[in-house]
């Protein structure tokens, strides 16, 4: 049976990291709905990744190898130019269609950082937002205001709310807050400080192979 709601989580995933995973897994469970991660291109707000696009995705595909519910969507590395998330989201309505429930999946902070995306009011007609939550991103307290004024109104109470409407409508995931961040592993990496623990094991050694993110010479042991 088709999924009633179609839920992709974009990111860099440079490199994939236990965060990620633990996110994805907490929202299939909570949604039960696949979750498919959709690694970006060229992102178009930051530095240029650590590891190209080839090799994030061959992490990807090795984490998600056999893990139930979880795909791999690389229609980003497909498409020339910034993985702006409107365009990916019109490339989805013309896949799927106008009514089909479509679902972005995001950390707090991009929720917070939404109103620098391009045409950022936009997305709100073309997808859902689940947003999980992250440590030190509050959404408890009071939004900017432009993105109070464009979610007033729109938060779910539930999954169901995201099948019953196309697109508009945001949902906070409640899950256990996860502390990792791509950003801490490849700064352990290039200091060669303990880094394994933060990534799953088909990562870890994909890394060590191809020897990403400044991780230099014969492995020491505060490096493993
Ligand atoms: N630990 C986490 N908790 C909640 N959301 C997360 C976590 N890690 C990543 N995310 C979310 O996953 C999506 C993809 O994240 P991304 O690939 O940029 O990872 P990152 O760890 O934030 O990377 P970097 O440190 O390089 O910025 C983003 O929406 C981000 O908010
Ligand atoms: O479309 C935009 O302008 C835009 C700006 C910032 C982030 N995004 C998307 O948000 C997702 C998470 O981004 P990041 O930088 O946290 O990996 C990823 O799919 C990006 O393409 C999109």
């Amino acid at each position: 049976m088709p999924d009633s709601l179609l839920v992709f989580y974009g990111g860099t995933f440079d490199p994939v990291h236990n965060g990620h995973l633990a996110i994805a897994r907490d929202a299939r469970d909570a949604l039960g709905c696949a979750i498919r991660f959709m690694p970006a291109a060229d992102p178009p707000h930051r530095a240029p990744p650590g590891a190209d696009a080839a090799q994030r995705a061959e992490m990807l595909a090795l984490v998600l190898d056999g893990e139930p519910g979880l795909q791999l969507d690389l229609r980003e590395l497909h498409r020339d130019g910034p993985s702006y998330s409107v365009d990916t989201l019109r490339d989805l309505r013309a896949e799927y269609g106008d009514a089909a429930p479509i679902a972005l999946l995001v950390g707090a902070d991009s929720l917070l950082g939404l109103p620098t995306w391009r045409e950022w009011t936009v997305l709100f007609d073309l997808a859902h937002f689940i947003v999980a939550e992250r440590p030190g991103n509050a959404l408890d307290g009071p939004l900017p205001p432009a993105l109070a004024e464009a979610t007033d109104g729109r938060w779910a109470d539930g999954p169901q709310a995201l099948r019953e409407a196309p697109a508009g409508r945001l949902l906070r995931l409640h899950q256990p807050l996860h502390p990792g961040s791509a950003t801490e592993v490849r700064r352990r990496i290039a200091a060669g400080e303990p880094w394994r623990d933060l990534v799953p094991a088909v990562v870890a050694a994909h890394v060590a192979r191809h020897g990403l993110y400044g991780l230099h010479g014969p492995a020491t042991p505060a490096s493993l």
